[in-house]
């Protein structure tokens, strides 16, 4: 970005939580950097569920969301408006997990705003609010979802990249849990499933609730947004997911179910006896075939599959298109955590002020 295109872009970060975090202390560590390349950042308020701070005159306490000096109730309306006001580029980063928050993306586009989001809920809901988003982009008013599919992975922008060029998706399959990636690399009967899960948790690598990734569901909606960014209608409902949640820890508060899933350790450990009895590994592994078929299951692979060797929270995406038939195009790395989640969103966040109109 050279100098001489100077450009401003005010950013309002929804959900300081893991993610939202990591993203302000990259954002801030990057600042200078990009001033002088020509972008100036200017983040002026921080939404948590239930209280927010807006723009204050001190830079510094703009960064550091817990000294802030003016806050205020959460009222999302309220912060659009103030960030919108900054300044004539816009962008809010929502770093929640949550619905409510995805179901505004569509009017703050509407209102000119550019949204990034980690959070999988829109691209994964009703396909009416989905299109209702995708309608809303117009007139250069950007929406980015990079980190919804494999965190920092370049898997979303490979695809579309694949089909802007010409290309035609016929199946992705692969493993797209981090969190089920690292407990299966971990989980050798040394310690208990669930004491690897609430490490998984301490370590950011789950969902808020880590029940997200234990049911599937996790891996079943990225699938849906891969599958939507391929034209396909598919919809969550329609994904057929093995569970490794028991109906009676799936009925549980997410602060009891923290407490009480040791339930999780003898089935566990019996799949893990199994697997080693056929002289296989566990491995959470996920498919989308040309039908619009969509799986998510944990199977045993035999220890020869190449699944079998990835490390810690690797994931693995293979798209096989028309142009990479006899050998599918591989996206391969760490899936989770916060700060390649973040790194992810920041990605989408250049790529939107790359496009900005040069400021006057
Ligand atoms: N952790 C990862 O590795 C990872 C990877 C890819 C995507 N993601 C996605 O990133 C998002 C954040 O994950 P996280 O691990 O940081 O979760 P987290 O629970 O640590 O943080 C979530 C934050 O959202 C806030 N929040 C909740 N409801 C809100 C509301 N209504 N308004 C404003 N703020 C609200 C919470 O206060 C919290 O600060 C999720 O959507 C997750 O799916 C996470
Ligand atoms: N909890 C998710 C984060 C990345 O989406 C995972 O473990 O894959």
């Amino acid at each position: 970005m050279s100098t001489s295109r100077r450009r401003t872009l005010a950013v309002g970060l929804i959900g300081p939580g893991r993610v939202g975090s990591a993203l302000l202390t990259q954002l801030r560590a990057a600042q200078t950097r990009l001033a002088t390349a020509g972008l100036e950042l200017k983040v002026c308020g921080v939404a948590a569920s239930k209280r927010m701070w807006l723009d204050c005159d001190d830079p510094d306490l703009n960064y550091r969301c817990d000294r802030a000096q003016i806050w205020r109730p959460t009222d999302l309306a309220q912060f659009a408006e103030h960030v919108l006001g900054q300044d004539r580029h816009a962008l809010l980063i929502d770093c929640s997990a949550n619905d409510d928050v995805a179901s505004h993306y569509a009017e703050w586009l509407a209102m000119g705003v550019h949204v990034v989001t980690p959070n999988k809920l829109a691209g994964s809901g009703s396909l009416q609010r989905w299109e209702a988003i995708r309608a809303a982009c117009c007139e250069g008013v950007r929406f980015r979802y990079e980190a919804t599919v494999c965190a920092g992975l370049p898997v979303v922008q490979t695809l579309r990249d694949l089909l802007d060029t010409g290309d035609e998706l016929l199946a992705v399959d692969g493993m797209f849990s981090g969190t089920l990636a690292w407990l299966c690399n971990r989980f050798d009967g040394s310690q208990p499933f669930s004491a690897l899960v609430r490490e998984a948790h301490e370590l950011g690598y789950t969902e808020p609730d880590p029940r997200d990734d234990l049911s599937g569901m996790d891996v079943a909606r990225k699938l849906v947004i891969l599958a939507r960014e391929a034209g396909w209608a598919l919809s969550l409902g329609e994904v057929e997911v093995q569970s490794l949640v028991p109906p009676s820890l799936a009925a549980l508060s997410a602060e009891d179910f923290m407490q009480y899933m040791d339930e999780l350790d003898s089935p566990m450990a019996g799949l893990l006896a199994r697997a080693r009895a056929e002289g296989g590994v566990l491995r959470h592994v996920a498919s989308l075939d040309r039908h619009g078929k969509a799986r998510v299951q944990l199977a045993i692979l035999p220890a020869s599959h190449p699944f079998a060797h990835t490390r810690l929270t690797d994931n693995v995406v293979q798209f096989t298109t028309r142009r990479y038939h006899d050998n599918p195009l591989l996206v391969q790395g760490p899936g989770a955590g916060p700060d390649v989640t973040a790194a992810g969103v920041f990605g989408d966040l250049l790529r939107i002020a790359e496009s900005l109109e040069v400021r006057a």
